[in-house]
C-alpha cells in the first residue's frame, strides 16, 4: 500500500469525514492485515498465523497461502469457583480462519436436549476495564447468574470487538466519538459489520452431549449463524439490560442496524 507516494498523501474517507496522513495509512494496513487471512501482520489480537499448518495453496493473486482445516479439540476442565457460584471451567483450543481458545462456563447438569446456552464473545472493554459504552459486561452476568439458576453453558470466545480485535475496536471507537455509529465505524475501517466465527461452536456442544439448545440471545443473525453450522437451536431467551447514558445510542444501533430484537426472535 505504501510501496509509492508518503504516508502523508493517504487519505481514508468515511461516511461523514476524511482521515488522512500516517493515521489514515496505519488503520489502511490494519484493514488489510486482518482480512487477509492468515498472513504475516495480522492485527486482531486472537489472531495468529503458522505456516506449518495445513497444505499450501495458490490463490487468485498467485500468492502462496496456508489453507487450514478447522480443528477444535478439548483441552482440559477444572472446577470454577466465582463470585456467582461454582462453576465448572472447561477449556478448547480452536485452529481455524483464526486461533483461538474457547472456554466453556458450565453449571448443572448441561446435556441432552433443550440445554440453555449463551455464545458470548469477549469484550475487554467492558468486561475487564469496566467501560459503559456497551452492555456486554451484564449480558455476560445475568447470562452466568441465568445458568446457576437453570444449569447451562456460556461459551466464551476471543473475538473481541465482534472478530476485529481489541486495537481496531479503538479505532473503531475513535470513529464512533467523532459522530459515526458501530457499523458504519466498522466499515469505515475497512471491516464487515460482524467479522465473528462460530465454527468451533458445534464440536463444543457434541463434545459436552448438548444435542438441542435454548440460546441466550436477542440476535437473529447468531441464531442464523449457528443453525447454518448445524446447531440445533429450539429458541432463543432475551437477555434484556437496561441502558445507560453512554450505551443508549450503541444499543440503538443493534436494534436499528444488525436486527437485534427485545422480545422473542
Ligand atoms: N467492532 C465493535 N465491536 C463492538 C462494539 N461494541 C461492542 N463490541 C463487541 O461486540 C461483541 C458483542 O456483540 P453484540 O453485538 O453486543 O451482541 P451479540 O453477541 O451480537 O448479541 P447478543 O447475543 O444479543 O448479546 C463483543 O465482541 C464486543 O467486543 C463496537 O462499537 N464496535
Amino acid at each position: 500500500m505504501c510501496g509509492h507516494g508518503k504516508l502523508s498523501d493517504v487519505q481514508v474517507h468515511f461516511f461523514g469525514g476524511v482521515l488522512s496522513g500516517e493515521h489514515a495509512a496505519r488503520l489502511l494496513q490494519h484493514s488489510a492485515n486482518a482480512t487477509s487471512g492468515s498472513s504475516a501482520g495480522n492485527t486482531s489480537a486472537e489472531e495468529s498465523s503458522s505456516a506449518e499448518e495445513g497444505a499450501a495453496v495458490r490463490g487468485g493473486s498467485g500468492r502462496i497461502t496456508r489453507k487450514r482445516k478447522a480443528q477444535t479439540s478439548f483441552v482440559s476442565e477444572c472446577a470454577l469457583p466465582t463470585s456467582k457460584g461454582l462453576f465448572r471451567l472447561r477449556a478448547y483450543r480452536h485452529q481455524g480462519r483464526k486461533r483461538h481458545e474457547p472456554v466453556v462456563m458450565v453449571a448443572g447438569e448441561a446435556k441432552g436436549e433443550g440445554v440453555h446456552v449463551r455464545v458470548h464473545d469477549q469484550c475487554q472493554t467492558s468486561e475487564v476495564l469496566g467501560s459503559q459504552r456497551c452492555d456486554c459486561r451484564e449480558q455476560l452476568d445475568a447470562s452466568l447468574k441465568h445458568i446457576q439458576a437453570h444449569g447451562g453453558a456460556v461459551i466464551y470466545l476471543q473475538q473481541e470487538g465482534r472478530g476485529i480485535g481489541l486495537a481496531n475496536k479503538v479505532a473503531a471507537y475513535a470513529l464512533q466519538d467523532g459522530g459515526l455509529d458501530t457499523v458504519d465505524a466498522n466499515r469505515a475501517l475497512g471491516f464487515g459489520d460482524d467479522e465473528r466465527s462460530y465454527e468451533c461452536v458445534p464440536f463444543i456442544l457434541e463434545d459436552m452431549g448438548v444435542s438441542s439448545v435454548k440460546l441466550m440471545t436477542n440476535n437473529p443473525f447468531k441464531v442464523d449463524s449457528l443453525r447454518e453450522l448445524g446447531v440445533n437451536v429450539l429458541g432463543n431467551i432475551p437477555i434484556v439490560i437496561p441502558t445507560n447514558e453512554h450505551n443508549a445510542k450503541y444499543i440503538q444501533s443493534k436494534v436499528q442496524r444488525m436486527g437485534h430484537l427485545i422480545d422473542s426472535l
